[in-house]
């Protein structure tokens, strides 16, 4: 008798359960109904899945397919696509950009939080402040990217290039094989060293890259996958927010890349050195904690872009020889020599501008845009895709090809949206080191150009087949070059 009653027990605690669990699934599967069909972003176009769950848009992060997954989407269902239950993506060009990034008085895109974690020592870069924190931050930074100061620093930066011209040329005589990309980010982090800290890091000496930077490149792919999880679910996100944020194990590769600039950064007050410092000027004006969390920042915001695009575009060119010779024509007419490669005369080459522009449109650093969130409904997250923006034929002709001349004035691109590119974002939160941007790109690549003719190595054709951990994972790109006499 007793086995029956403990039976039936069991029997209506099993059933209680169910009971539970099946209120559950159907409470659950009511709100993905409703949201899907009913819901604000009921209306917008996207794969079904999509709107029902966050997995797809998790798995294309994190396998590295953003560039290629997104730009599809938007090929099959237009300018918006809903990438994920609460996440939209826009490649609507010149309005697009407009609409999500401004210029809009007084209306700044709030950042996706999860994008943007918080920093290591809690104070924030202008890439994490808010919108007070951002605007006193950006007018105390803005100064030291002036056309005037960045004048100032024009033989600094001469004095880099033209040591990679003869880092390039003791790599030759040595023959060894040439890594193009690595001497491109060796020139670029030296000389981000150099603004920040007053002294490079030593990279271009030998062509290589220090355990630094080596962690860095090496720390992108898993900031993705975190990433990935923790757009894919709240409660993911929460628990890395409790469990990871103050654990310096879990965090190590970014414990490292701080703790490497605060470092330099401290040092930085105590050498003496004998040429202008303008940064000193902004840096001197922020917190020590704000210092170091701004030179963590620009120690990739202001490197790895740079190069690049010199390594896109360079890619670009070396399969078009008929552009490379017009680029190196121009180049080499107009420039005599190096003390010729001025920031002034640079900026009047039309062929290399359109070159780099061209280079900007098919390789854009950041090829998936910056996600902010806005309120169509409240905490939706928004952001324009720079691939599938560039490559659409809504907005260019061709848009796969490496055309400089669309950006000339040829008749054949007259239709073209050249205003849907923005590489540096437009608006309050665009790229603060865009001019700087310009004129190294076009110093180190006229550099590049003045001196060596260069040809494909071996396997450079697929060097364009790569993934994307939210920065290209750009793989060595071996060149030939050879010297020219100047
Ligand atoms: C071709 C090279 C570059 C490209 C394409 C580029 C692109 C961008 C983009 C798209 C943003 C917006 C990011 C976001 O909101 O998440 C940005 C922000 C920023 N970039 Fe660049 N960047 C480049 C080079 C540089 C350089 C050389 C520096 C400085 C040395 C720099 C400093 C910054 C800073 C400080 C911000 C944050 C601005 C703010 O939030 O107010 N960038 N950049």
């Amino acid at each position: 008798m007793a086995g029956f009653d403990d039976e039936k027990r069991r029997f209506s605690s099993f059933q209680l359960f169910a009971a539970l669990a099946g209120f559950a699934a159907s409470y659950y599967l009511s709100r993905v109904f409703y949201h899907v069909y009913f819901g604000p972003l009921s209306h917008l176009p996207g794969p079904r899945l999509r709107a029902i769950t966050g997995l797809p848009a998790m798995w294309t992060t994190i396998s590295g397919k953003d560039h290629e997954v997104i730009p599809a989407l938007h090929r099959k269902y237009g300018p918006i696509v809903q990438l994920g239950p609460n996440e939209l993506s826009f490649a609507g060009g010149a309005k697009a950009w407009a609409d999500i990034h401004g210029p809009k008085k007084g209306v700044l895109p709030h950042k996706d939080p999860v994008f943007y974690p918080s920093s290591i020592n809690g104070a924030n870069s202008l890439m994490t402040a808010g919108d007070a924190e951002h605007s006193r931050q950006r007018k105390i930074m803005s100064h030291a990217f002036s056309e005037r100061t960045l004048k100032e620093q024009e033989p600094l930066l001469r004095s880099w290039a033209e040591k990679m011209k003869t880092k390039l040329a003791e790599r030759i005589a040595t023959g060894q094989e040439i890594d193009i990309v690595k001497f491109y980010n060796c020139t670029t982090f030296d000389i981000m060293a150099d603004f920040l800290f007053l002294q490079g890091l030593d990279l271009l000496q030998d062509g290589e890259y220090s355990p630094w930077i080596k962690n860095l490149f090496n720390s992108l792919k898993t900031a993705t996958i975190v990433l990935g999880f923790r757009r894919y679910s709240s409660w993911i996100n929460d628990f890395i927010e409790y469990y990871v944020k103050n654990n310096e194990q879990a965090r190590k590769a970014e414990y490292e890349h701080f703790r490497n600039a605060a470092e330099r950064i401290d040092s930085r007050w105590n050498r003496a050195i004998d040429r202008p410092d303008p940064w000193a000027t902004f840096l001197g004006s922020l917190t020590r904690e704000e210092q170091h969390v701004t030179a963590s920042a620009l120690m990739v915001a202001g490197t790895e872009t740079t190069a690049t695009v010199l390594s896109g575009l360079t890619y670009h060119l070396l399969q078009n020889p008929l552009a490379m010779e017009k680029l190196k024509e121009e180049i080499r007419s107009n420039l005599r020599n190096f003390d010729e490669v001025t920031l002034e005369n640079l900026a009047r080459l039309k062929y290399t501008n359109a070159c780099l522009q061209e280079g900007l449109r098919l390789y854009p650093p950041v090829p998936s845009g910056s996600r902010a969130y806005q309120f169509i409904p409240g905490g939706t997250v928004v952001g324009v895709h720079h691939m599938a923006t560039y490559r659409s034929p809504d907005h260019f002709k061709n848009p796969d090809k490496f055309a400089p001349e669309r950006w000339l004035g040829d008749p054949e691109y007259a239709d073209d949206h050249r205003d849907a590119l923005e590489p540096f974002q437009t608006g309050q939160r665009n790229c603060l080191g865009q001019n700087l941007a310009w004129h190294e790109m076009r110093l180190l690549l006229a550099t590049v150009m003045l001196h060596f003719d260069i040809s494909p190595g071996p396997d450079s054709k697929s060097w364009i087949d790569q993934k994307v951990y939210i920065l290209w994972e750009k793989k060595p790109m071996f060149v030939c070059l050879e010297e020219v006499k100047v």
